[in-house]
């Protein structure tokens, strides 16, 4: 075996997709011969693997047949170019923290948590708005006794409605009375998207968000428009309650939102006579919830008459009756909350870039989580 030899076979081996072979195109060098074994490099500059692969066995087979014996190639070849990492996204720079309020069902008191919630940070000294997500049943304008105020509008924006020392937008103050939307995935990707950007928030320190009950389209949006900083769960004490939270806390740690905890509503029922606590649906049956998700139950909010009724009225229990003992509760529920907030921003924020939509090889899009 000579290098003349080997140069010779090694003329025969086409770049592949070219008309002109590896030695003419000045691609291989490093030969070294061993009795009648054979190494060398080829240099490329393709990064595609069946380029290196044709290569290879084009190269062996025409070594072997002038009598080579090991035949070793080292090609080296430029890496593949990494696909774009995703960036961590915020449509709304300018309000500090984003609390998501969620349940795995409806009727479990997403919408009186939120509001009452957001009232409590507002008592706390906090600039606070509250975003009813809510799309399919948006009842906090009512909750807040504004379900009569049409926002007004500044260019192509819209201001937030002003209630009880907070900010407020709704797709029920947005829309017609009585109207109803059939909603479909574009257009709740939209519409919470434009939540976000074409409402005039303030510089919030936090944005309260009352989502749609369930995991769905909304809150996959809303977790890759912003980084939420903390997400809450509501639930009731039955069991069936139960099961969908579970869905909804399994939903925070699918898209990396840090769990603020778990607020069991309708726990238990306090006689407004005799002040007397009863248990009717069970009272800390979401304990097991709340370790098995590293998280904790931070109120039970018994049933209270006051609290619906301030929620049919437009006259929330914690403005209206700051002393009663679910309001208490609530406040220090909305203690426990910023104190997460403030833990989760020490810890450097959050980032939802691992949520982004990817493009995949192909160019189908597909969620990165
Ligand atoms: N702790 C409570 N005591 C008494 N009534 C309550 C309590 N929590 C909620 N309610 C009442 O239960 C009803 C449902 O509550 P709410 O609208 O907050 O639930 P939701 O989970 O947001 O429902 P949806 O997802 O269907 O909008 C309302 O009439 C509300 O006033």
């Amino acid at each position: 075996m000579t290098k003349d030899i080997v140069n010779s076979a090694l003329s025969k081996v086409m770049y592949p997709g070219f008309t002109k072979d590896i030695v003419t195109f000045g691609f291989v060098n490093s030969i070294e011969i061993n009795g009648n074994d054979v190494s060398f490099n080829v240099e490329i500059t393709s990064s595609a693997p069946e380029v290196k692969q044709q290569i290879i066995d084009d190269a062996t087979k025409e070594l072997k047949a002038v009598g080579a014996g090991n035949v070793t190639v080292n090609i080296n070849a430029p890496k593949m170019p990494e696909p774009p990492k995703p960036k961590s996204k915020n449509i709304a720079p300018h309000i500090k923290n984003f609390l998501m309020v969620s349940s795995g069902k409806g009727g479990v008191g997403k919408s009186t948590t939120s509001v009452n919630i957001a009232i409590a940070l507002v008592a706390q000294g906090k600039k606070v708005g509250l975003l009813d997500a809510d799309i399919y049943g948006p009842n906090i304008p009512r909750m807040l006794g504004v379900a009569d105020v049409k926002p007004e509008v500044s260019g192509n924006k819209v201001l937030p409605i002003k209630a009880y020392g907070l900010e407020m937008i709704s797709m029920g103050s947005l829309m017609e009375e009585g109207k109803s939307l059939m909603w479909r995935g574009p257009m709740i990707i939209k519409a919470i998207e434009q939540f976000l950007s074409d409402i005039l928030w303030s510089d919030l320190d936090v944005l309260v968000i009352d989502m749609p009950p369930g995991t769905g389209d909304a809150q996959l949006t809303l977790a890759q428009s912003v980084p939420v900083t903390a997400g809450l769960t509501v639930t009731t004490p039955q069991s069936v309650s139960l099961d969908d939270s579970r869905r909804s806390l399994d939903m925070f740690k699918k898209l990396n939102i840090p769990i603020a905890g778990i607020v069991e509503n309708m726990s238990g029922f306090i006689a407004p006579d005799t002040g007397v606590e009863y248990d009717i649906f069970g009272k800390g049956t979401s304990q097991p919830m709340a370790e098995e998700f590293d998280t904790k139950i931070i109120a039970e909010i018994p049933i209270e008459p006051s609290i619906r009724t301030g929620g049919d009225e437009g006259k929330p229990i914690t403005f209206v009756n700051p002393m009663s003992e679910s309001s208490k509760r609530y406040m220090a529920a909305a203690e426990s909350i910023w104190a997460t907030i403030e833990e989760v921003n020490a810890s450097g924020g959050v980032s939802n870039e691992n949520v982004q939509p990817v493009t995949a090889p192909g160019g189908k899009s597909a969620c990165s989580m």
